[in-house]
């Protein structure tokens, strides 16, 4: 028997349903066929999740009538460049799939954020679904729409929004990732919690998250979609959802985009929060409490790079509009808010959280 299904409904226009339970991909045709009609789906992966995940989703997708053809790239945030976004565009092109047709976004969130870019941009948009298999692609990144690659200049740099038609999230893939990949959703689980309020960062102090993810990602999800359904194109309040991404992009860079997303957004996370209590902008104690919890998930709460290097790398960050950059500041779980200074205060800010 299977579990029973979650559905978080996500209201912007058109609005769409996440739904999160165990077994779903090998039922997502039914599922999607009802949603989408019967049509041509085209299936990115990289290499790592096609050998676990493929044959399943396509057996599931053939079996309700779709006419799949997949593609498979290397894995990794190396790879979420302009050049894997020219190869999957010319695969989608190759296969002469028509905007009646549709892209499946299996995998991560490095697959989501370019096969998403990718269905925006193919024929000037078509429709995409999501099938996050890390623990961090279900808790955020599978919602909310942002869809991106990185630049040379820095991450996430070239992008669109667009919303996905669905996002179908199999708990089951969560058996299979490696530990450091698990602790990377954790990071954004952290983050979220944080924002949120206090039961929810609870259950990432007492060990629920490993427990009983579906739980933890059906409340994760639930916030994240009501903060882009009052702020779909990020103009206020969906900067909150940046928490930790300032330093924690710039240590990305720094290490070359060999540091994955989560650990380097935990590192970035603890830094800001010692940062906040340094500086006397929020309650004490609370940096203590956000390390803690990090590392209860193994995770990192500081990095080697210097606070030079990393004022350097957040120049390139979109929250920088002219000489000022918008910080997310904790102030105490369940309250952040947005924090504009000048970009010349960021070094000294930096320096104070890896020094406290
Ligand atoms: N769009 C957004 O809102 C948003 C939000 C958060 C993060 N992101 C982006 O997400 C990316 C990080 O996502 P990620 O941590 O999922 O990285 P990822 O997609 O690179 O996946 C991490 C690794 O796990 C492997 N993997 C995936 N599913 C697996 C499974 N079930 N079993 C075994 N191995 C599996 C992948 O092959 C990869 O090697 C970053 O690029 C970040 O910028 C985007
Ligand atoms: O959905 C959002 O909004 C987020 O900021 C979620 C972040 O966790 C995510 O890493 C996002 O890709 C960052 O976006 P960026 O605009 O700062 O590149
Ligand atoms: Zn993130």
């Amino acid at each position: 028997m299977f579990d029973s299904i979650r559905t978080i409904p996500v209201r912007v226009r058109p609005p769409y349903d996440v739904r999160i339970g165990s077994g779903l991909l090998g039922r997502c045709g039914d599922y999607l066929a009802a949603l989408l009609g019967q049509r041509r789906i085209a299936v990115l992966a990289d290499d790592t999740v096609a050998s676990l995940y493929l044959d399943t989703v396509t057996a599931a997708l053939e079996d309700a009538g779709f006419a799949v053809c997949s593609h498979i790239f290397p894995s990794g945030e190396g790879r979420k460049n302009l050049s894997t976004l020219t190869e999957l565009l010319e695969f989608l092109a190759s296969e002469h799939l028509t905007r009646t047709d549709c892209v499946a976004a299996l995998g991560g969130g490095v697959t989501g954020d370019m096969a998403g870019f990718a269905a925006a941009v193919y024929l000037r948009g078509i429709r995409y679904v999501q099938l996050p298999t890390t623990l961090l692609a279900a808790v955020d990144s599978s919602v909310g729409g942002k869809t991106a690659v990185d630049l040379t200049a820095g991450k996430n740099l070239a992008g669109a929004f667009c919303q996905p038609a669905a996002v179908i999230c199999d708990t089951d893939c969560l058996k299979t990732l490696p530990p450091d990949v698990f602790a990377d959703g954790a990071a954004e689980a952290v983050k979220t919690g944080v924002l949120s309020d206090e039961a929810l960062f609870a259950l990432f102090e007492d060990g629920t998250l490993t427990a009983d993810p579906g739980e933890v990602i059906a409340r994760c999800v639930a916030y994240k979609a009501g903060v882009v359904e009052r702020d779909e194109k990020e103009q206020g309040e969906r900067k909150l959802l940046n928490l930790g991404h300032t330093v924690g992009h710039a240590i990305e860079k720094c290490s070359g985009y060999v540091i994955p997303h989560g650990h380097a957004v935990a590192a970035g996370l603890a830094v800001i929060a010692r940062a906040a209590e340094a500086l006397g902008w929020t309650e004490e104690s609370l940096a203590a409490r956000i390390t803690a919890c990090l590392s209860k998930n193994g995770l990192p709460t500081g990095t080697d790079y210097s606070a030079e290097a990393l004022a350097e790398a957040a120049l390139s960050d979109k929250k920088r509009a002219g000489g000022d950059i918008t910080l997310v500041v904790p102030r105490k779980i369940g309250h952040c808010e947005l924090r504009k200074v000048p970009v010349a205060d960021l070094l000294p800010i930096i320096r104070a959280g890896l020094e406290a």
